[in-house]
């Protein structure tokens, strides 16, 4: 046998075992979430519900803002806060949130107008005047496209046992009209829903800060919130600080439900570029394992190995490897959802062939780019995810 031989096996071998690694996280991936999403909050006794404060960082509206937020007032809790931020004084936010401060008097709700900076991110920056005037020990960071559910709340504070630091919630999207919003459940569904379920039932951190409850003295420990402006992804560090600490992160059985009223195919790939570009700088072995990990980048190379060393056909193998992970993708999307899709079987299979044949392409963008917009604002990220706004 020649070098190139015992090279060529050895790569079929390490492709096979990152294949079957592949398919090891989509079996805990629905076994977890078919387990434990949607299930009614954690039984917990009234005097348990300790009292939350929510901060909404705001930039702007889109047609679905006043709806979103107002979910927020309509919440099933015994004692919360409402604590919504702009960073400018001009921002065409602050009407809507006076209109539904106005409209829902009962409801402990403020507004803070004007960011207070402590560093690069944007996000943390509108969060500081909030989380300092915040009353009570737990806060719940969600933003601003999300629309919350009555039982939210109970469900994420059930989750608060003492050992936990942080409850998550998984970022998935509510039903919208038209090819974008089927795009985006599709992608929330399969591709995200597959690592992050697996991830967290393995106790890896793989934060979203879109909808999380945090202790506060997680917080104080480090020095408060402006530990972390000068990260992009403060909420992977945030997490990351909880488990320093000694608290295990816990997924809410509740997703996190986007429903933002701007959207398209383009928005959306401008934001997976740049939480790409983020992920890359933050966590570098996904540079390699994300493209790895992807249904079409593996599936061709472990189907050209299969050939190579059993002289099986490289075509089949490739056909039913794709079958296959199609098939679960949209069991998981189903588990997801939890209720009929709002769309076809053929609009699905749109949507997948176009998150799966793009999502090479949007990897290699993201990885050639070093500036990163988010919100109008424009940064340089380090590796190691720090950034410097430019
Ligand atoms: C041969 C293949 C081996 C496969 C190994 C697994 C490869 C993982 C592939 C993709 C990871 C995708 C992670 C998706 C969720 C990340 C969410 C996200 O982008 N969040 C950002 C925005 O909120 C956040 O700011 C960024 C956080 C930074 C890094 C996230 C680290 C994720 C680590 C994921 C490992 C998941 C797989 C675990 C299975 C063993
Ligand atoms: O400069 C900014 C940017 C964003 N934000 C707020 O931050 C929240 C998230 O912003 P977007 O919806 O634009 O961004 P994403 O959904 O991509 O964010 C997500 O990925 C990046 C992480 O750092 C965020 O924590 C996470 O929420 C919103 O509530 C937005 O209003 C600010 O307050 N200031």
């Amino acid at each position: 046998m020649s070098v190139v031989d015992v090279l060529l096996i050895s790569f079929s071998i390490a492709s096979f075992g990152g294949w079957l690694l592949v398919w090891f996280i989509h079996t805990v991936a629905l076994i977890y979430g078919k387990r434990k999403l949607h299930k009614p909050p954690p039984a917990i006794s009234p005097e348990d519900l300790q009292g939350v404060s929510i901060i909404k960082p705001l930039v702007g509206v889109d047609s679905n803002l006043y709806y979103n937020l107002e979910t927020f007032f309509k919440i099933d809790y015994p004692a919360y806060e409402l604590l919504f931020s702009v960073m400018d004084e001009q921002d065409p936010a602050i009407m809507i949130v006076q209109k539904l401060i106005e409209r829902y008097p009962k409801i402990d709700a403020k507004l803070f107008i004007g960011m207070k900076y402590v560093g690069p991110n944007g996000k943390v920056n509108n969060m500081m005047k909030p989380f300092e005037a915040s009353k009570y020990d737990l806060i719940n960071i969600s933003d601003s496209s999300i629309k919350a559910a009555p039982d939210c709340l109970k469900d994420m504070v059930g989750h608060m046992a003492p050992d936990v630091g942080l409850v998550l919630q998984m970022p998935f999207c509510c039903d919208r009209k038209g090819f974008a919003g089927i795009y985006e459940k599709v992608f929330f569904g399969t591709m995200q829903a597959r690592n992050m379920l697996t991830a967290i039932a393995l106790g890896i951190n793989c934060s979203t800060g879109m909808s999380s409850m945090v202790r506060k003295e997680i917080v104080e420990r480090c020095g408060g919130l402006d530990h972390f402006a000068k990260y992009l992804a403060e909420d992977f560090f945030l997490a990351h600080e909880t488990v320093a600490q000694g608290y295990k992160i816990s997924l809410s059985n509740k997703l996190a439900m986007q429903n933002s009223g701007f959207y398209s195919v383009d928005h959306f790939h401008k934001r997976l570029t740049r939480w790409g570009q983020l992920r890359v700088a933050t966590v570098p072995t996904l540079l390699i394992l994300e493209p790895l990990s992807e249904c079409i980048v593996l599936g061709f190379i472990v189907s050209l190995c299969v050939e190579y060393v059993f002289g099986l056909s490289a075509l089949a193998f490739f056909l039913m490897h794709i079958l296959v992970w199609f098939l679960i993708d949209y069991t998981l999307l189903n588990i997801c959802q939890d209720s009929p899709l709002p769309f076809s079987k053929f609009d699905f299979l749109c949507a997948w062939l176009l998150r799966e044949c793009t999502s090479f392409y949007l990897s290699i963008k993201s990885h050639m780019q070093r500036v990163i917009v988010w919100r109008h604002r424009r940064y340089r990220l380090r590796w190691g995810g720090t950034i410097e706004e430019i």
